[in-house]
């Protein structure tokens, strides 16, 4: 079973109608499978997740998602289907002065009836259920803290607990490591790796760490100019790719880690999945 299908799939923003920020792509993603997105500042990697996420409606081509096309769908249909999707954004729209057991809980507002959510927000209905999903990001200390207290790299994995507890079978996850250190970044990809692979949802994360998309991720989507440089399983992209991927940008790996053989840096290559 097919997550995505892309056909010749273009998608311009409101304001860009000149310029497209994907241009004719052609993907085809299945049901489970783990993709890092890859590829220069600008490349579409965002507009990709917020296309995947049905937030961003194409230009042209065509878009299925679990089988179904869904800007054919009417404004309801399309709400229910969204429930399937789990986007964690760069910069996650957290409500500043909230505790984080009622923002984390808020994944579950789809399941709830409007008493239930309303009631939440007084007292918080499953605070067990936010104190283990944030602990799998090392932050059930924060439970009952405020979110404008928490630093950066908190408010993103306070971001990625609430993917925990949504149901959704497609979790799209934007830059989830921007402001974490090594550690926790290897934890977080492992936390996300693990939870896709439990509920078989698809798991597709842009990444600006060329070395940790390779060392956790079975197949890599290397996007450049809105179009798909390359799409392959990790074992058959070459540093000699990465260095045209980045050719005039400012990587944001070091020079010297992308010359170094990709498969040097995989723990295990080729076990995931
Ligand atoms: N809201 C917007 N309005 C107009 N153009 C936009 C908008 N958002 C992005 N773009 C343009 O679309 C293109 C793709 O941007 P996108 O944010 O998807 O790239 P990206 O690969 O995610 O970049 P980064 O790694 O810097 O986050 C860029 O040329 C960008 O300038």
């Amino acid at each position: 079973m097919l997550t995505y299908q892309l056909q010749e799939l273009t998608v311009r923003h409101p304001g860009a109608a000149q310029q497209a920020a994907l241009h004719s792509l052609n993907l085809s993603i299945a049901q489970g499978e783990q993709i890092a997105l890859i590829g220069p500042s600008g490349a579409g990697k965002t507009t990709l997740l917020a296309t995947l996420a049905l937030a961003q409606q194409p230009a042209s081509g065509s878009l299925q998602a679990f089988g179904v096309t869904p800007w054919q769908l009417s404004h309801s249909e399309r709400h229910r289907l969204r429930a399937q999707l789990f986007l964690a954004p760069q910069t996650p729209p957290l409500p500043p002065r909230q505790r984080v057991v009622t923002a984390v809980l808020a994944a579950r507002l789809p399941q709830w009836s409007l008493w239930r959510a309303l009631a939440s927000l007084f007292k918080p209905a499953d605070p067990e259920a936010a104190w283990q999903a944030l602990s799998r990001f090392n932050l059930g200390d924060k439970l009952y803290s405020r979110v404008d207290r928490l630093s950066g790299g908190e408010r993103q994995r306070c971001a990625l607990a609430r993917l925990l507890l949504s149901p959704a079978q497609a979790l799209l996850v934007d830059e989830p490591l921007s402001a974490l250190d090594p550690a926790l970044s290897s934890l977080t990809l492992n936390t996300l790796r693990d939870e896709a692979r439990q509920r078989n949802a698809t798991l597709i994360c842009s990444l600006h760490q060329v070395e940790l998309a390779l060392a956790h991720f079975p197949r890599i989507v290397a996007l450049r100019d809105g179009r798909i440089a390359f799409d392959l399983p990790r074992e058959q992209v070459t540093p000699a790719m990465i260095a045209t991927l980045y050719q005039g940008e400012v990587p944001a790996a070091p020079a010297a880690e992308i010359a170094i053989d990709p498969l040097a840096v995989i723990p295990g290559a080729g076990a995931c999945l």
